[in-house]
Formats: C-alpha cells, structure tokens, sequence
C-alpha cells in the first residue's frame, strides 16, 4: 500500500481497502451512509462489501447514473436522504463512484447541517486521477457545468484499481484525458510516457503518478487563486462544448472527450498567444485524435458556446480566462483571451477535423 499526503488527508493507493478498515476502526461516526449510483451500487458496492465484512451497519445512497444528474434535484434527494437516515454531524458520507458522485456526494456532505465529513472512493479511472483529490465539490446547473460547489476536502481518499475492471473503454479513456492533461502542463516525460500507452496499459503507478502531479499543484494553491488553475488546461473550452453536448445531444461527450476537443483548441490558442511551438502542437493534437474521435459541431452554436464561457470561473471582468502552454510540460494562467480568437480556435478544430 502506498500514501500521499494531501491537503491535511491521506490518499491510500490499497487494492485491499484495508486501510479503509483502519481508517473507521479508529473513528467513531454516529451513522455511515454509502452514496452509489445504479452502475456502482452493481459493481462496486459487492467490493467494498467483501473488502469490509465487519462493516454491517451502514446505509445506502443511491441516485441514477451519469452527468444529466449531477444537479440540484438529485443533490436535495441525497441531503432528503440523509435526513431520512437520522445523518448528524458525527456522520460520515463514503462516496463510492466516479467523479459525478464525489463531485455531488461531496458537495451535498460539505454542505449537509454545515458539513460532515466524507470520504471518497473512486470507482473510475477519471475520478482517481483527478476527481476525488483536491476538493472541488459542486453540481452543474442546465449546461453549465459545476458552478455551485464548495472548496470541501474530503477526510481520506482509497483508491483501488480493482473498481477499473468493470469500467467500459470508453469510460478509461475519457479518464485519460485528465491523465494526457497531466504530462501536457507540469511533466513533458510524463506525457512522453503516457502518448502512445494502450489504455489497457494503466496502471497503479500510472494513477499515482497523475494524483501526485495533480498534488502538487493542489498543495501550493488549494483554493484556485493562482497555480491550481493549471489544472484547467482545456477546460474554458472543453466545459462549454461538454454542456452543450449534455443538453442537445442523443449520446452527449463525457468530461474527458469533451476537454480533449478544448485541448485541441486551447493547444491553438496556446501556439498563437503563448509560444507554443508548432511541432508540440502538432504532437499534442496527434496524441489527442490517437485516442479520441473527432467531435463534429457547426459555426452556428459558437455564440452559445461563448456564452457558456462567459461563465468560466477563471474569468475577469467579463474577460474570458483561459490557462495555456507554452510548451509541453508547462502551463501559464491568467491569460485573458479575445472572442475573435476563440472564435478562430473553434475553426482551427473544424477544419482540422472536416471530411
Ligand atoms: N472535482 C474535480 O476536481 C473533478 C475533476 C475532474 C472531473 N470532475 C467531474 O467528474 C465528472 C466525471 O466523472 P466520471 O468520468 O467518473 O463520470 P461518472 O461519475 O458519470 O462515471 C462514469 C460512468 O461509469 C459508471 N461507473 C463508475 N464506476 C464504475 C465501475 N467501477 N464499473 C462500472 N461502471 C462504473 C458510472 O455509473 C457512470 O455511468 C464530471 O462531472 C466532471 O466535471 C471533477
Ligand atoms: O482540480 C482542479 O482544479 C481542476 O480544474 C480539475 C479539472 O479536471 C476538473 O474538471 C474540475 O472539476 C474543473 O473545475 P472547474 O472549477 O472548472 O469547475
Ligand atoms: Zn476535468
């Protein structure tokens, strides 16, 4: 078993979840309540159940799968829930699924009678490279995505890479994306690694490694105000495409399909505004099509997407805030970017991507 350290918590990498075992036998919650969704109360809960045997007396959350339910209605069902179970401030939440349900779970736990504690259990490649670490809980509103949520670190996260093998390819692969992220803004070696991996070539030290990236950020600026916005490489972008995709689509992108596109185009804004060399662009957006499939969208629904943009959490002064590379492995922020020039970095992707 291994440890990182966090913000002021463990991250256990323990296929076991003995760890887990240790971690409750040494707390005394009032009530345990397990949030799952249908897929992870499945797959997942029977793991946890076998992993857990003298762990008998707890509850069951459970809410339907997929990012259409990450919003408000389904979050009054989980705090409706816990009412119902007698959940106090002593109590404790297990968010046991991918980054919908500890992104949710953990927002409805930090703001649940002022906030109890909780943990996650990531059950997605997605979720235990980057969700479950660091703190950003929330719920999307209509297509934009997360913008009511708390800064809430969890009291531990368990990984176990055990959960992955019930996960669809399709599934890893959105995962990856935050994985490719990774190596593009903080290690250029890392990203060499990664490009041309099989996805059935992830592994625990591969996890490891990209929570330990993503940790490092997080430690020097937990609450976004400078570095962790690094981070959000793709995601001004990649957000506004995934929410559109989410309310006008018949099999909508998932988060990491969607970032890959805003990748794509932030890797243009970043070759045009901020010294990225053509031949790391080329090599960024060959990486990206490797693993993901063209995502077609017309010129006509660039005035909704710059609307949703306008909602970025990274903006100023009605300034679109983007962070950017200027080369692989290295990512500035706060860098404030014209309509215009989105404009022209959604065509750049059209046209990379026609016929
Ligand atoms: N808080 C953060 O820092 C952060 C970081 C990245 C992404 N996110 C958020 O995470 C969400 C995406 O997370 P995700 O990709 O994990 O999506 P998800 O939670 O929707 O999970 C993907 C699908 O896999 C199923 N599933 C989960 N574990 C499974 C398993 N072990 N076996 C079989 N099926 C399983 C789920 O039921 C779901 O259908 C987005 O809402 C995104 O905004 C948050
Ligand atoms: O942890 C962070 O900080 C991130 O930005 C990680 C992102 O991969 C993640 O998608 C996050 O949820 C985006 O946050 P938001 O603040 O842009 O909603
Ligand atoms: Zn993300």
């Amino acid at each position: 078993m291994e440890v990182i350290e966090s913000l002021g918590y463990q991250v256990y990498f323990d296929d076991t979840l003995a760890s887990l075992e240790t971690f409750l036998a040494a707390r005394n919650y009032s009530k345990i309540i397990v949030l799952v969704d249908t897929n992870t109360l499945d797959n997942c809960l029977p793991l946890f159940q076998q992993a857990l045997p003298s762990l008998s007396n707890y509850d069951v959350i459970e809410v339907d799968p997929g990012e259409e339910n990450k919003n408000i209605d389904f979050c009054i069902g989980v705090w409706q829930n816990m009412l119902d179970f007698g959940a106090d401030r002593h109590s404790l939440l297990i968010n046991l699924g991918g980054g919908v349900v500890t992104d949710m779970g953990g927002f409805a736990a930090s703001t649940f009678k002022r906030g109890m504690d909780f943990i996650q259990i990531p059950t997605t490649l997605l979720s235990q490279v980057d969700a479950s670490v660091g703190g950003k809980t929330g719920i999307d509103m209509g297509s934009v995505k997360n913008i009511i949520g708390t800064f809430a670190q969890p009291q531990a996260v368990f990984i176990s890479s055990l959960f992955l093998k019930t996960l669809d390819k399709r599934q890893l692969i959105s995962g990856f994306a935050e994985v490719i992220k990774h190596g593009l803004i903080f290690d250029q070696a890392y990203y060499n690694q990664v490009k041309t991996l099989g996805i059935d070539q992830v592994d625990n030290a591969l996890i490891k490694h990209s929570v330990s990236i993503k940790n490092r950020v997080i430690l020097e600026d937990p609450k976004e105000k400078g570095l962790r916005k690094i981070l959000n490489f793709g995601h001004t972008i990649g957000h506004a495409i995934e929410g559109y995709s989410l309310q006008h689509d018949k099999r909508p992108l998932l988060h990491g399909e969607a970032i890959a596109v805003g990748m794509i185009c932030e890797g243009f804004l970043s070759h045009k505004l901020n010294g990225l060399s053509l031949t790391d662009l080329d090599d960024l957006i060959a990486t990206f099509r490797r693993y993901f499939n063209d995502y077609s969208f017309s010129s006509s629904i660039d005035t909704t997407l710059l609307e949703l943009m306008r909602n970025d959490k990274k903006n100023l002064s009605n300034q679109i805030g983007f962070a950017l590379l200027d080369r692989i492995g290295s990512c500035q922020y706060d860098i404030f970017v014209s309509e215009e020039d989105i404009i022209e970095s959604l065509d750049f992707y059209r046209e990379l991507t026609a016929g």
